[in-house]
């Protein structure tokens, strides 16, 4: 079983700060949360301070993602586990810590060429959460939602995540591909009752964003249907309509973020209860929906 509880925090870097800024909050409905950098966007979703941090720069890309363990004896455990796979670990300051809201982390670079991190003791901010269009994100024991990541080594990646993280596989999707190529698979994986905590797609990969999409849940439909009415409205680019995944069981949407990657925004993710569970293999994205014909391509990844 894997020390990891579930997706912690996510450190995203923009080129377009004030765009971000409408997306997060005046769209999406993001609460605005508190940090110590007067530039960054915080993004609250629960009692965590922020769980997303946009910061500006030149490039648009993904930072850190943060992984969450249950306290410093594990964070020492799976510091341990990373040294003997022969990763290199490096501690991050108390400075850094403090940065994050955390109170210790530890940083390596995964296969994917992502900068991950495990934390443990996040600091908790109690004031009450007013998201602007009254939406409630789903995160608690199933974390701030799934990433997916671009990888041109699928192979090394779902066996770094399994094998030395222990992440649990949740199923595959065959993706097309060249007969001399084999059998491409997108993997699914899990660390807690969300079906996918992360998600391995093999794909171009040479630096920036280093990012597919971020999932994020809220608790109802119309959530959802109000944010996409709000995404229209404002004009950003839907990469794919509404529908229901044959996987998850979630209904959402996709849509552009100022950078060239994407949010999903669903709701009615299922539970996974690991006693009956097994990894499948689906044949389709979707029940319905999910119309991809409209997405304008990915930044050059
Ligand atoms: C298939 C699926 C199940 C659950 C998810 O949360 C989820 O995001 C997906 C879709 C994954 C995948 C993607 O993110 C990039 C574009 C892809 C490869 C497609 O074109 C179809 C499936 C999509
Ligand atoms: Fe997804």
């Amino acid at each position: 079983m894997t020390e990891i509880k579930g997706l912690g925090y996510l450190k995203i870097q923009t080129n377009d700060i004030a765009r971000w800024r409408t997306f997060a909050f005046d769209v999406l409905g993001f609460a605005e949360g508190s940090g110590p950098d007067e530039n960054a966007l915080y993004l609250r979703m629960d009692e965590r301070a922020a769980r997303i941090v946009v910061v500006p720069g030149e490039t648009d890309e993904v930072i850190d993602i943060g992984w969450e363990v249950r306290d410093g004896a594990a964070l020492t455990r799976v510091q341990a586990t990373l040294e003997g796979a022969g990763v290199a670990v490096k501690p991050l300051s108390v400075e850094e810590a403090e940065a994050r809201r955390v109170e210790e982390a530890i940083s390596f670079t995964d296969p994917t060429g992502a900068n991950v991190e495990i934390f443990h003791g996040p600091v908790l901010d109690h004031s009450p959460i007013v998201t602007p269009f009254g939406a409630g994100f789903v995160t608690g024991a199933q974390g701030l939602g799934h990433v997916v990541l671009p990888t041109t080594d699928p192979v090394g990646a779902l066996d770094f995540y399994t094998d030395v993280l222990g992440f649990l596989p949740r199923g595959a999707m065959r993706l097309p591909a060249p007969p001399e190529f084999g059998p491409m698979r997108i993997r699914f994986l899990g660390v807690n009752e969300r079906h996918h905590s992360l998600a391995l797609c093999p794909a171009p990969h040479g630096g920036a964003p280093g990012l597919i999409h971020v999932m994020v849940e809220v608790d109802s439909l119309d959530a959802v249907g109000q944010a996409l009415d709000r995404v229209i409205k404002d004009g950003f680019s839907v990469s794919s309509t509404l529908g229901r995944h044959t996987n998850d069981k979630m209904v959402s949407f996709y849509v552009r973020a100022p950078g060239g990657w994407d949010i999903e925004f669903g709701t009615e993710g299922m539970k996974v209860d690991e006693t009956h569970y097994t990894a499948e293999e689906i044949t389709a994205d979707s029940y319905w929906g999910h119309d991809w014909s409209g997405s304008e391509p990915l930044a050059a990844m």
